[in-house]
């Protein structure tokens, strides 16, 4: 498959911060990229540098063939830039807005019409194509963000947290936009800190973190060391007691830790347990009100690798 990002060795500092360090990876046609990192990980810098905003300390960056460092302009052509913060004029028209980016990337006339109308459905947007953004939702306005960055058909597409603090029917939208659009040919890399979007539409996830890349592949491979494990979540009638109820001597548990009103238990699932582990919370004297499990989940994996939440 042909190559449409390529990094070598990117490094970025601030103030002798680094901000990322010997970044190395590549994205494919066709393919939805995920960048997954916590706040400060770095996504934002590295997704600065590729869309030529920031200019990296070292390293080399090919995109669409182009060499970063010579051919800036016709990188920005070949891309497609949803920025985290809204780049959008709130007192003129929806349609108006995503027409006049459009034209900055040279369209005019009748494909200027008509590649205007194509963004704004592809982001929902169509029937409040004559609105102002001033009355737009938090989502709405995001969601125009991206059809402003989409209208010119750009073969990348980079975005950058576009569903921050939004409503779920946006970020709906917004998902399946990237899949219409990833299905028309585009290569989208989208960096995120919600571990569930990536989960739900990347081919392939890069997980980053302090500067550095952890960990990349699908979600399949990325989770494969950890099928046999699952996480049963209890709810008790009372807040459980690590004195009284004692489940790590039983067999396959790999971690037991207690919350307000519960427990969580991950154990292997070779050991067929889940009977062990109920009748030894009822022999304690404790109720089961409710119970839950949960496979492992690229949240298993970042905590595995960084021995810190993904949500912290
Ligand atoms: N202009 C800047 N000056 C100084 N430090 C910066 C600057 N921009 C980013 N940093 C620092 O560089 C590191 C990486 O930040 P970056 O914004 O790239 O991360 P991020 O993963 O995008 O996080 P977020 O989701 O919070 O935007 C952080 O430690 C951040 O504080």
């Amino acid at each position: 498959m042909e190559e449409i990002i390529v990094v070598e060795k990117l490094n970025k500092s601030y103030q002798h911060k680094s901000a990322v360090h010997d970044l190395s990876f590549t994205v494919c046609q066709g393919e939805i990229v995920g960048l997954l990192g916590p706040n400060g990980a770095g996504k934002s810098t590295t997704i600065n540098i590729l869309s030529t905003i920031l200019k990296p300390d070292s390293g080399n960056v090919s995109i669409g063939g182009y060499d970063l460092a010579k051919d800036k302009s016709k990188i920005k052509k070949f891309i497609g830039i949803v920025p985290q913060d809204l780049a959008i004029y709130e007192e003129i028209s929806a349609e108006k807005n995503v027409a006049f980016f459009a034209s900055l990337y040279g369209l005019h006339g009748s494909e200027l019409k008509t590649q205007t109308c194509k963004a704004l459905q592809q982001v929902g947007l169509y029937d409040h194509r004559a609105e102002k953004p001033k009355t737009f939702s938090g989502g709405m306005k995001r969601r125009l963000n991206i059809a402003c960055a989409i209208a010119h058909a750009p073969k990348l597409i980079i975005m950058d947290e576009p569903t921050v603090g939004i409503d779920p029917q946006s970020r709906n939208h917004i998902l399946e936009a990237i899949l219409t659009l990833r299905d028309q040919g585009s290569t989208i890399l989208y960096s995120t800190h919600y571990m569930e979007e990536v989960e739900a539409i990347a081919d392939r996830i890069l997980i980053l973190d302090e500067g550095k890349f952890i960990a990349s592949g699908t979600k399949k491979e990325l989770c494969q060391r950890f099928e046999n494990q699952v996480t049963y979540s209890f709810t008790l009638d009372r807040k459980p007691d690590g004195t009284t109820l004692t489940l790590s001597g039983l067999p396959g548990i790999l971690s037991v830790s207690f919350e307000e009103q519960g427990l969580a238990v991950t154990v292997d699932i070779t050991n067929e347990n889940l009977s062990h582990i109920i009748l030894t919370i009822l022999s304690a004297g404790y109720q089961i009100k409710a119970m839950s499990s949960k496979e492992a989940s690229l949240e298993t994996v970042f905590l595995d690798l960084t021995g810190k939440s993904l949500r912290d």
